[in-house]
């Protein structure tokens, strides 16, 4: 059964809602205005205990002026009437409830607060709130009838509309009269649909709105209204829980969204539609590959000989990406080389790149940050089209270069795959124009479409703080068209498009698909990778920056990635089909080793993966891959460096580390099945750079460190890392300040170190103190 409102109630009685309000509000019923809803236990309780002759004491002026009038009148009218006995109230003020104003619950609650207050204030908003009190006491006392004939009106409005075509019908002699017959049957019909439906509304709305949500005649909703008690414009606003009555009211079944879900469908929505007027747009590129390897040249080589004279005139401008033009098509590139910004922007959930452009140099071959560059292309699910640079040099062997690409799963078209491999010299400008076309051929492969007559969306390239210029961000138009004025909103940033330049240098004033510019206006610095969305107003653009920024401070706090222990609980719920690993070894036979054990734990439920696998110290890289693939970390015989660590905690990302690989086996398998519990938990306590050796009496080689985090305590245990490989774990030997020893050197003081049984400590070293902590059992 529906609930009961406290208009209802208050009907039943006949008492004015607005009175009844804080009636219940004394009888500890919480309700905020004439809408709200009760419980049945409410109800209940409340008849048992209200008395009406002494409970309506306190508004004992209410009831006098009632008795004056009519004794059928309710008290609302005679005070109404009161008011334009005591004080004729402006035009102005008369007219103030026509403009779109909040019927909402504070409203009513700090009208009542004030009506309590003060008579005279009272008396204004009494007025303002009634408008058409003064001359439509009719329509008022309409209202009161109709109140009471509440319970029949629902039927007797479905009853009158049959009535209505029945009389037509009963003069339908004419075809002109049976066509107006048909109309509205099938209008009928139509409106019986539409009363099938279930309708979303959001949390606050204009009765306008709310008419064309569910396609009723506003007329009807305000009459609805009316009879509720509330007057209300087309123009007003009106709260859900008000709307949802209406709609109950009318037969109209609604759903009320959330602000935040509502933001979250125009997004969404947006994301999904496809409006059928897509045509081809640019491919975004990216260059990737291995230090060293040519991705600047290459880049700057394109740039300069690309841009044609008619652009050659303004200067060409850093903002992250650029355009070229070959054979009247353009392309743009993400002029920012390497993985590192590729990754943190899809870490942030962007995905700005179409194509990779691998750079491998045919005299250096394949190299751990190629494969790194494979890896991340492949877990973005970007096409790879490699560049063979370098072709110009001696000892250049591009078919080694093709060989070695078949090792990492990537099959040049010569050899029967289908990746695009060219020889190219980014030195020389050798086959640059043959890139570009196979780029394009790429493109068109991949069927790049966007509409550009839709509001524009797209995402952060870079973004800085500029002098005189405030905010500027770097943006990519994925889709629609960017226009100057438009209002926008930018990760947890909003404001208005000032200026927008493009990456010749030109000021522009609109932008289309494809297209990187520069523009300021924002409210702050978004981060690369953040999205941009133009929103109807400044208004929705600044609530949806709120609304993200919030989140973002929730989420910080709650983010989780996965991680060992929470493995088997995500795998029961269904949540987890895929583990995905990224292994990190010292050694090439260990990475192997490890990739393969590990893979062989896949069963039936879950298929674990390596999706890279390298040797070298944990980077920031391997997080961000991490991150954005839901991967674990499994480090054997490697640490962390500063920045992975930093971005491993930012991130959520869980490394775990180890000397011994079967351990690394045992704890993946365990987690799988439920069954990790781990006992000890390893704290780094204390970090020291290794900056001379010595060697003291006995032959021993000693350290000359100096703490460069934490504390070194004489107790705790060490471990020598070299290039972020552990090379040696054991216990300190001995610990001096000067000549004394000592217990612990805190961070900033020089020491001398010796580890024992271990003599071959060298510059350059890291040494690291750490203590395993006992941890409770997880269930
Ligand atoms: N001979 C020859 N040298 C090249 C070619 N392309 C780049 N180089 C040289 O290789 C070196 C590295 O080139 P960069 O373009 O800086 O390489 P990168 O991959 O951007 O390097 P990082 O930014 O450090 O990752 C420079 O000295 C270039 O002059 C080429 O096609 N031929």
């Amino acid at each position: 059964m529906a609930k009961l409102r406290v208009y209802q109630l208050a009907s039943q009685y006949e008492i004015p809602s607005r009175e009844f309000v804080q009636i219940l509000n004394r009888y500890n019923i919480p309700v905020k205005n004439h809408m709200s809803a009760l419980t049945d236990q409410q109800v209940e309780e409340f008849k048992a205990s209200f008395d009406p002759t002494k409970d309506r004491r306190a508004e004992e002026q209410v009831p006098k002026k009632k008795k004056s009038n009519s004794s059928k009148s309710t008290s609302k009218k005679a005070s109404q009437k009161s008011q334009q006995e005591s004080k004729p109230t402006s035009k102005k003020k008369e007219k103030k409830p026509d403009k779109a104003e909040t019927v909402n619950k504070t409203q009513a609650a700090s009208e009542l607060k004030t009506q309590d207050k003060t008579e005279p204030k009272k008396k204004k908003n009494k007025k303002a709130s009634n408008p058409h009190a003064d001359n439509k006491s009719g329509d008022q006392s309409n209202r009161n009838t109709n109140n009471r004939n509440k319970k029949n009106r629902k039927k007797k409005s479905k009853k009158s509309n049959r009535e209505e075509t029945i009389k037509v019908k009963d003069h339908s002699k004419k075809g002109k009269v049976s066509h107006s017959v048909y109309k509205k049957k099938k209008d009928e019909k139509k409106s019986e649909q539409a009363k099938n439906k279930v309708y979303e509304i959001p949390e606050s709305l204009t009765v306008g709105e709310l008419a064309d949500i569910v396609g009723a005649n506003a007329t009807d909703i305000i009459k609805t209204l009316m009879m509720a008690g509330t007057m209300a414009t087309i123009n007003q606003t009106i709260d859900a829980d008000t709307a949802q009555l209406v709609c109950d009211e009318l037969g109209y079944e609604v759903k009320v969204i959330k602000d935040e879900d509502v933001f979250e469908k125009i997004i969404e929505e947006y994301d999904e539609k496809e409006t059928g007027n897509e045509v081809s747009r640019p491919p975004v590129v990216t260059v990737m590959g291995h230090v060293d390897h040519g991705k600047t040249s290459l880049l700057d080589r394109i740039r300069k000989s690309h841009v044609t004279a008619s652009e050659a005139g303004g200067i060409t401008q850093h903002i992250g990406a650029y355009t070229v033009k070959i054979k009247g098509k353009s392309i743009t590139f993400i002029d920012t080389p390497g993985h590192a910004a590729f990754t943190a922007m899809r870490s942030r959930g962007a995905q700005m790149t179409d194509i990779a452009v691998l750079v491998v140099a045919a005299d250096d071959g394949v190299m751990p940050q190629t494969i790194e560059a494979i890896d991340h292309a492949k877990a973005a699910n970007v096409p790879i089209i490699v560049a063979i640079n370098k072709i110009d040099k001696e000892g250049a062997n591009p078919e080694r270069v093709k060989q070695e690409l078949v090792d990492q799963g990537v099959v040049v078209e010569e050899w029967g795959g289908d990746v695009i491999a060219v020889p190219v010299s980014a030195k020389k400008g050798q086959n640059i124009d043959e890139l570009l076309e196979d780029i394009l051929l790429v493109a068109e492969m991949e069927e790049l479409k966007a509409d550009p007559d839709r509001p524009a969306r797209g995402c952060v390239i870079e973004a800085q703080l500029k002098k005189g210029k405030g905010s500027t961000a770097s943006m990519l138009v994925q889709q629609g068209t960017l226009h100057i004025g438009d209002a926008i909103v930018s990760g947890t940033t909003y404001g208005r498009v000032r200026t927008m330049v493009d990456d010749k240098g030109h000021r522009i004033k609109k932008a289309g698909p494809s297209k990187p510019v520069e523009i300021s206006g924002l409210s702050g610095t978004p981060e690369a990778g953040d999205d941009f969305i133009v929103m109807p107003s400044d208004k929705e653009a600044r609530q949806l920056a709120e609304r993200r920024q919030e989140q973002e401070k929730n989420e910080k706090q709650a983010k989780s990635s996965v991680s060992l222990e929470d493995l088997f609980s995500r795998i029961k719920e269904g949540e987890m089909k895929d583990i995905n690993l990224i292994v990190k070894a010292d050694v090439q036979g260990s990475v192997e080793a490890l990739s393969q054990s590990l893979v062989k734990l896949s069963n039936d439920e879950v298929r674990v993966n390596v999706i890279h696998g390298a040797v070298g110290a944990v980077n920031e890289s391997d997080v961000l891959l991490a991150s954005t693939s839901d991967a674990i970390i499994i480090g054997f015989n490697v640490r962390p460096d500063k920045n992975a660590l930093e971005a491993a905690d930012h991130e959520k990302v869980d490394i775990r580390l180890y000397r011994v690989i079967y351990d690394a086996i045992d704890d993946v398998k365990q987690a799988m099945e439920g069954m990790l519990t781990p006992d000890y938990v390893e704290k780094v306590t204390g970090e020291a750079e290794v900056r001379s050796t010595f060697r003291i009496p006995g032959g021993i080689i000693v350290a000359g460190a100096y703490v460069t985090d934490g504390k070194i305590s004489r107790t705790d245990e060490v471990r020598v890392v070299r290039d972020g490989i552990v090379v040696y774990e054991g216990k300190i030997g001995s610990l001096r300040r000067f000549k004394d020893d000592v217990k612990e050197v805190q961070q900033g003081y020089e020491c001398g170190i010796g580890i024992e049984k271990y003599n071959d400590i060298k510059e350059g070293d890291i040494i690291e103190t750490f203590v395993n902590e006992a941890v409770k059992r997880e269930l």
